[in-house]
């Protein structure tokens, strides 16, 4: 992270505060590189394009922050439908993603909000 958040608290969206595209995007390569070093989750992601999905996750979690720029990708439902996740990976992904923030220096509390927008996908991503 390029800016710590609480040089940006006072003004914009949280996206702003976490320092925008350049801010997310680390955080995203943090996450990735937590989710397939998980053996876990790593089978979810053979033949995957890594660098595909990465960009599509930039702008899912931008978008969930408030950027302004939309999220243009497959809804959660059908992007995840085939894949058999079950609780216990949506649980090490959220995690991993957590993780990835406080390791970008995000506060806990931006973390639990963060978390909180998330929580509520486990329906639609979650098939077993
Ligand atoms: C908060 C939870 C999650 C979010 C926000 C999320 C978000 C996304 C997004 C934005 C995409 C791209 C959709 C597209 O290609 O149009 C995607 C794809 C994918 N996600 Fe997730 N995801 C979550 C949880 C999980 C979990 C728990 C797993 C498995 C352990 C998983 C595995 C995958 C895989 C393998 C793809 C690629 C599917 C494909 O290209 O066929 N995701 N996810």
């Amino acid at each position: 992270m390029t800016h710590s958040p609480a040089q940006h608290a006072a003004t914009g969206s949280l996206f702003d505060q976490l320092g925008g595209e350049t801010a997310v995007a680390a955080v995203v390569d943090l996450f990735y590189g937590r989710v397939l070093a998980d053996e876990a989750l790593a089978g979810h992601f053979t033949g995957v394009d890594i660098d595909r999905l990465k960009r599509h996750q930039r702008r899912f979690i931008g978008q969930a922050l408030g950027a302004t720029r939309p999220y243009s990708g497959r809804s959660m439902r059908h992007a995840h439908r085939h894949l058999g996740i079950t609780d216990a990976d949506f649980d090490r992904v959220v995690a991993h993603l957590a993780a990835s923030l406080a390791e970008a220096g995000v506060d806990e509390a931006t973390i639990g909000t963060i978390a909180g927008k998330l929580a509520p996908l486990r329906a639609d991503i979650v098939t077993r």
